[in-house]
């Protein structure tokens, strides 16, 4: 992924032209567990998430997914109750180092949510770069321009809002919609994109597109997808993470592995069960 535009880095007071390259980061998180008050949620969990490829996060409901997604990009911290414990790591960096910004992590790893988020009075053109501000980046029309039209490429919206990027992004389709969320997500050049059950709330023929969009992406940023859906993990992820929480136990990883391997043959028969539709 590679962009033009100016940056106010976090170490310097004035904006400098620089030539942009984020490249995909390896995302690893070692020993994490997490607490809602005394509620234990998460027991140390440790899962690597390789660079540039698509991981998979499944599993019944309340077994902690969103949450383990949530501390992927230090948004667990913002609930006034939360605790966790363990690390997280974005090409060998702790995100949680007292060195780090959170500022910083929200940058380098974005996050798509269940529900479409666009600022539905804003037009689509200044929804896409609205993260630039707030990540401290500066850009000139013609570069904020590209900008846009990259990212929505990219997040495969273009051909559909090209002609009217100054109208309100809450005027488009729920599915259009995310991929607009989509799209600003990708415009602050991030090496890690959290998705939560993006296609939920999705037509299929939406959903589709959202996963062509996560296919294409491959290779240019790191996605991690929680998704209820077994054959969308199956058609989009490369590495799949089965997690339960057994009753009043927090969520564990019962199997990591290739998706492939995993749903054709998995190690463990509450796996096998959850894959095959048996519980959850
Ligand atoms: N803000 C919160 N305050 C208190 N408890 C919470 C909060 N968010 C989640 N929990 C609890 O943490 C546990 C894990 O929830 P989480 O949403 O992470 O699971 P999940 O696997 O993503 O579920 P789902 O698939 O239904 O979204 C559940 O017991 C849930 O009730």
């Amino acid at each position: 992924m590679k962009t033009l535009f100016s940056a106010r880095t976090e170490n310097h007071d004035e904006p400098d032209l620089v030539e942009h390259v984020q490249q995909p980061g390896g995302l690893v998180a070692d020993n994490i567990s997490a607490w809602f008050g005394d509620h234990k949620v998460l027991d140390r969990v440790s899962l690597s998430m390789a660079a540039g490829e698509v991981t998979a996060l499944i599993g019944p409901s309340g077994c902690g997914k969103s949450t383990f997604l949530r501390i992927l990009n230090r948004m667990h911290e913002m609930i006034p109750s939360a605790s966790l414990f363990g690390e997280v790591r974005l090409d060998g960096d702790d995100i949680y180092a007292p060195s780090q910004r959170i500022t910083s992590a929200r940058r380098n790893i974005g996050m798509v949510f269940q529900k479409a988020n666009p600022f539905p009075a804003m037009s689509i053109y200044d929804n896409t770069i609205s993260g630039l501000k707030l990540a401290g980046i500066r850009a000139t029309r013609a570069e904020k321009d590209l900008l846009v039209e990259d990212s929505l490429r990219k997040a495969s919206l273009w051909d559909e809002v090209k002609d009217r990027l100054e109208q309100p992004g809450g005027g488009l389709s729920g599915g259009q919609q995310q991929r607009l969320c989509i799209a600003r997500s990708l415009a602050v050049s991030p090496r890690v994109l959290l998705m939560d059950e993006p296609c939920s709330a999705l037509d299929p023929t939406s959903t589709r597109r959202v996963e062509e969009t996560i296919e294409s992406l491959r290779g240019q940023v790191t996605v991690v997808i929680v998704t209820h859906n077994m054959q969308q993990a199956a058609r989009v992820s490369s590495q799949c993470a089965f997690f339960l929480a057994a009753q009043n136990t927090p969520g564990v990883i019962v199997e990591y592995g290739a998706t492939e391997a995993m749903f054709a043959h998995p190690q463990d028969d509450r796996t096998s069960d959850y894959v095959n539709g048996r519980f959850g």
